[in-house]
């Protein structure tokens, strides 16, 4: 074993697998920024370079070796175990772990365990009460939720926990960084590419737009490096996100249904009915959805306002005009930030409880980072 022999320390000793990938970076990230590795003996771990260095942590002393993040005896020695490795490494980790009897809790980005019967799907602004049962009745298992769910329930969580939605639609605009780093340098090359295509053109103000546009479609239907997503993103849009389940729907969609209620803890009357169509745009790292709900009550739109912005401290409501919305309400403005801006919200002419609302987040703050982070804190008893 390297350096970190899991110390008997004041502090519980984690392992932290994954730190080094996308969710997991900014991870560290936050768990810096709040200061969190003061109340932790982290341990890190590596799926591609055991013995090498870990990351350095300000403050937090030498981080020592890499242990290796295969090396179940290492693992099984620790009280809890962060992951955002990915569902390949939860599978056969997970799975060996608990399989010989580890009982320490497993905190995990990836979507494999969530929808098991004694896993929770943590989202603490949300279901503290879910979580706290959770962890006083025995469960191990505590699983990010998926990104846009985490988002959409963070923007109106003071609907959704006071039981006023009847049923929904989400509507999903995702970003790029949802399939992840490759898909992100993908896009911005797709962009960089079209503008080449046309720069010539672009320069004289006399040429003509529609000789542009064509260009620009025949490089993104022939030439344009699409390997990641299949198809060219830049310029367009992909109406499918994830595996086809065979009955119309996308698994994204359906997540959004199943999530949803077992993240609420919902069932049986109280479930919610939410479905929609998930759709892949040139964003980089918010997911925007447009939501029309059916509310159980007519609600005065302030009152819904009120509502929203009450619930959590990152919910912000954002006023229903056109220069609001463009300037609050848009990836660019929530990417970065914990804010969920949540505007557009008027009645339908469906009638009045049916009501519009437009939120963003981004996906990989509340969407995958923040809610595990919130809840390794809860573990270890600082928040
Ligand atoms: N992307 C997303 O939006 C979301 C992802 N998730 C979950 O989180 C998991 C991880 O996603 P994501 O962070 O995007 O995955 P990444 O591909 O960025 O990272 C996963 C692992 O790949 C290894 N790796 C190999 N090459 C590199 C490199 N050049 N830079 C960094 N890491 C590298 C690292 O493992 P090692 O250090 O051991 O070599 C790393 O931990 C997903 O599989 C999914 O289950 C959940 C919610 C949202
Ligand atoms: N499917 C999401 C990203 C993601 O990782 O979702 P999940 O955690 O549910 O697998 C997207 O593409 O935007």
């Amino acid at each position: 074993m390297t350096s970190h022999s899991v110390p008997s320390t004041a502090v519980p000793s984690v392992g932290l697998v994954g730190w080094r990938g996308m969710v997991g970076s900014v991870l560290m990230q936050r768990m810096q920024d709040e200061g969190d590795f003061a109340s932790i003996n982290p341990v890190f771990f590596s799926t591609s370079n055991a013995g090498g260095n870990a990351p350095a942590i300000a403050g937090a002393g030498d981080s020592g070796k890499l242990e290796d993040a295969f090396d179940i005896d290492t693992l099984a020695k620790l009280p809890i175990i962060v992951t955002a490795q990915g569902g390949d490494y939860t599978k056969r980790v997970h799975t060996e772990l608990r399989g010989r009897g580890w009982d320490g809790l497993w905190l995990d980005a990836a979507s494999t365990l969530r929808m098991n019967d004694d896993s929770i799907i943590v989202l603490d602004p949300i279901n503290r009460d879910v979580i706290d049962k959770g962890l006083a009745n025995g469960t191990r298992d505590f699983i990010g939720g998926n990104c846009t769910v985490s988002c959409m329930l963070m923007g109106l969580g003071g609907l959704f926990k006071n039981n006023l939605v009847e049923w929904g639609t989400a509507m999903t605009y995702q970003a790029a960084s949802g399939g992840g780093a490759r898909h992100m340098r993908e896009l911005l090359n797709q962009f960089g590419t079209l503008n080449s295509e046309v720069s010539s053109e672009l320069d004289n103000p006399a040429s003509a737009i529609l000789d542009i546009d064509r260009k620009v479609l025949a490089h993104q239907r022939q030439g344009i490096d699409s390997s990641q997503f299949g198809v060219p993103l830049a310029g367009s849009l992909i109406p499918w996100i994830d595996a086809d389940l065979g009955n119309g729907q996308s698994k994204e969609e359906w997540k959004a249904g199943v999530e949803t209620n077992k993240i609420l803890g919902t069932s049986g009357e109280d479930r919610i009915i939410m479905d929609g169509l998930c759709v892949r745009i040139g964003a980089m790292r918010s997911h925007s959805q447009a939501l029309t709900l059916k509310l159980r009550e007519d609600l005065a739109v302030a009152e819904i306002e009120s509502l929203l912005a009450n619930d959590n401290e990152w919910a912000k409501v954002v006023p229903n005009t056109k220069e609001a919305s463009m300037a609050f309400l848009t990836p660019v403005a929530a990417s970065g930030t914990l804010d969920v801006p949540v505007g557009r919200i008027r009645k339908m002419e469906m009638g009045p409880e049916y009501i519009s609302a437009f939120t963003v987040g981004d996906q990989l703050l509340w969407g995958a980072a923040e809610p595990l982070r919130r809840m390794l804190n809860i573990a270890t008893g600082t928040l």
